[in-house]
């Protein structure tokens, strides 16, 4: 017998608590291991990825109904309470006493008998009294860390790099669930074309509202057409797409992208060479590397050559400099929160210093390795300006042969200029409900 959703649900969210595994990649694994009914898949997916998202808020609730604290709690028992506190503050369609009757047929399963009867007082208890009110916290930055469950070192951080306000609406926008985007391999339709071929699959879809390229899904699973098996389609982010058009490269290009599983990029700049010319793709290992090769396989991508290689030693001289070199660096992710709720709780602020010498090393590496004259794109899925503008501003203090490309704006859609500095972009998620994106074009004297 499968086990019940909600116990599932401990379970991923225990793995992420204790060993830091990724959300995304453990719930599509869990999904793919059990035989949960579709709607069950919803509401698992709906418990791991709110109760991430909400983390610090649950605890909050939780605070003063758990008599020594919830820290003094075992993890699986503190994981419990906020999973099922989740349940009763979020999800309105799910009765509470069942919430409640699960919770502690779970507890009764896996401790003794007082674990149960505390889980049962404390979730009768917020059901009698309520929830304790957030209104009261008198300090701007704690009450906008627990009202949008961020840390509150990294509110500090973005009211230092971008004011209240602006940090007010990334937190918020962070809690709304992302939309699927899809990009239209050109090479075999266009974005009219594949619109067609989804709806007669009986998907709702609209053309997307800011990368020419985008297809949003607005109901539909879209893995399961025959569009996205016959290679019609790659799943991206509507500003990720924005990269490629960045780099514009043209048929028969020489290009490499340094950082490029699992191939998303990589695809995109081949459909736009329109499977001419060379794109080398490089990522640290090979299973990663596989990944690319499934892309490219998928969507009928020929010109696309991908090995494992630390970006950070690219020493061979024979490596033939490119017309375009893109670094999608490795980040912080703090511009995909709302896809990988996890990154708020597993970054601590001094990892930002050991990622930024690692993109700095990673660009310091291909400079030599771009043509004269051709382009360097820098891009990361952070909003981090320490990881975007102030690693740029090292590089070109350290490479007068680049400059910023003031030509970017027009590689960019009208819309998105806004925030346009000369050579680069950021993009935050409240701008266009998308991912949080940077990018840098820097040009090779
Ligand atoms: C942001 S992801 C790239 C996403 C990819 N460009 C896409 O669009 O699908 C960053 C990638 O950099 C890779 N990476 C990290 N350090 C690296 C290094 N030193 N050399 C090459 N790749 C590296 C990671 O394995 C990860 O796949």
């Amino acid at each position: 017998m499968s086990k019940p959703v909600r116990e599932v649900a401990l379970d991923v969210l225990l793995q992420i608590e204790k060993n830091q595994a990724y959300s995304n990649l453990l719930l599509n694994q869990t999904v793919k291991r059990t035989n949960l009914d579709p709607r069950d898949v919803g509401l698992l997916t709906e418990i791991v990825y709110g109760t991430i998202q909400r983390k610090s808020t649950l605890d909050f609730y939780l605070q003063s109904f758990v008599k020594k604290g919830v820290d003094s709690l075992q993890d699986w028992v503190k994981v419990l309470l906020r999973l099922s506190v989740y349940q009763f503050a979020y999800l309105d369609r799910v009765p509470e006493r069942a919430v409640v009757h699960e919770a502690v047929t779970i507890a009764k399963k896996r401790g003794h008998k007082g674990i149960s009867g505390m889980v049962n007082g404390v979730l009768r208890s917020i059901l009698r009294e309520g929830l304790p009110s957030i209104d009261k916290v008198g300090d701007e930055t704690k009450k906008l860390a627990l009202e949008t469950s961020f840390p509150e070192w990294l509110i500090r951080r973005w009211i230092n790099q971008y004011g209240l306000e602006e940090t007010k609406s990334m937190c918020f926008s962070s809690l709304i669930p992302p939309s699927v985007t899809v990009r239209v391999n050109r090479v075999k339709g266009t974005v009219g074309e594949v619109l067609k071929l989804l709806r007669e699959e009986g998907l709702e879809v609209k053309q997307g509202e800011l990368s020419p390229d985008a297809i949003v899904v607005e109901k539909g699973n879209i893995f399961q057409t025959n569009v996205y098996t016959q290679g019609y389609v790659t799943a991206q982010d509507e500003s990720s797409m924005l990269v490629g058009r960045a780099l514009g490269a043209t048929p028969g290009m020489r290009v490499a992208d340094t950082c490029a599983a699992p191939g998303g990029k990589s695809t995109h700049i081949a459909e736009q060479m329109d499977d001419t010319g060379t794109v080398l793709s490089f990522d640290l290992h090979d299973h990663k590397v596989k990944l690319i090769h499934d892309q490219a396989n998928r969507l009928g991508l020929t010109c696309i050559t991908a090995e494992a290689m630390d970006a950070r030693k690219i020493r061979d001289e024979k490596v033939e400099p490119f017309d375009r070199v893109l670094v999608d660096a490795p980040c912080s992710g703090f511009g995909v929160i709302r896809r990988k709720p996890d990154i708020k709780w597993s970054k601590q602020e001094q990892d930002i210093k050991a990622i930024q010498k690692i993109q700095l090393e990673i660009l310091r590496s291909v400079a030599p390795f771009v043509k004269s004259g051709g382009t360097l794109i820098y891009s990361t899925c952070t909003v981090d300006k320490d990881e975007n503008e102030e690693n740029v501003a090292c590089f070109l203090a350290e490479h007068p042969e680049f400059q910023l490309d003031k030509t970017l704006r027009e590689r960019l859609p009208e819309k998105v200029v806004g925030r346009y500095q000369e050579g680069m972009i950021t993009i935050l998620p409240q701008d266009f409900q998308t991912d949080g994106f940077f990018i840098a074009s820097l040009i090779k004297q």
